[in-house]
């Protein structure tokens, strides 16, 4: 379902270019479970930021659901990143001034989505992430915890293709980050979605069925990841 063919990509740095991504090819089968590591500044953000189609490569391909993102224009790119794909982030980057029910439903009302239809699946999600009474709060009188898990209902809600997580536990506790965990794998798992979950924890990455490791901007993989 994803396929990236040789991507390059570099930051501009003091007038000259900080490559980080070089030639790094990956593909990803419908339904599978990927953790990508690697060491802090290696590139794993970039290459989400990439697949995401929040940045775009120097040079290279990235095929998502059939699409090359490098042909879309705006406004057909945030519509495609809007339909068949979920973030998930480290800090939860949920909006302070908008309510638990209000960040779920964020995807949904970008798409334009009924409001019956809204609020159908709103129940459904504040459910599954074991919130369902705290529609009405607001993200600071929630803990971390919870925070992370109003942010999966908000990635998974408009049922994206694609789940991208960089480093959903890395804020939080090994006892909370295991729970968060557990759903974020039962969830994406029970709808089939892809899930790619950049982290630096070695039991993350152990529930992946599958690890990618990233190394002076090469991407490495099978035999290569399992030294890791
Ligand atoms: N906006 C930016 N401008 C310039 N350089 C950047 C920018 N963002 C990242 N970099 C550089 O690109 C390299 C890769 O960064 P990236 O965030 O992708 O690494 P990472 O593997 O995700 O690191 P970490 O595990 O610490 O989050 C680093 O050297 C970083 O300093």
């Amino acid at each position: 379902m994803l396929q990236a063919s040789h991507l390059h990509y570099a930051y501009p740095e003091a007038g000259r270019e900080h490559t980080v991504l070089r030639d790094v090819s990956l593909s990803l089968q419908a339904g599978e479970h990927v953790a990508l590591v690697g060491s802090s500044g290696s590139g794993k953000s970039t290459l989400l930021n990439l697949l995401g189609g929040i940045d775009t490569p120097a040079s290279g391909e990235i095929q998502l659901t059939g699409k090359v993102l490098s042909r879309l224009r705006e406004p057909e790119l945030t519509l495609f990143r809007r339909q068949h794909i979920g973030f998930i982030y480290q800090q939860f980057n949920l909006i302070p001034t908008l309510t638990v029910a209000e960040n779920i439903l964020l995807p949904l009302m970008l798409l334009g989505v009924a409001a019956a239809e809204q609020q159908r699946r709103l129940h459904h999600w504040l459910a599954a992430v074991q919130l369902p009474t705290r529609g009405a709060a607001f993200p600071d009188q929630l803990s971390g915890g919870e925070q992370q898990r109003v942010a999966i209902a908000r990635a998974l809600i408009h049922q994206p293709a694609l789940v991208l997580a960089d480093e959903p536990t890395g804020n939080l506790d090994a006892k909370t980050g295991a729970l968060v965990l557990d759903l974020l794998f039962s969830l994406a798992g029970a709808a089939q979605q892809t899930l790619l979950v950049v982290t630096h924890s070695r039991t993350v990455a152990e529930r992946a069925g599958r690890i990618l490791v990233m190394h002076d901007g090469h991407l490495h993989t099978g035999e290569q990841a399992m030294a890791w």
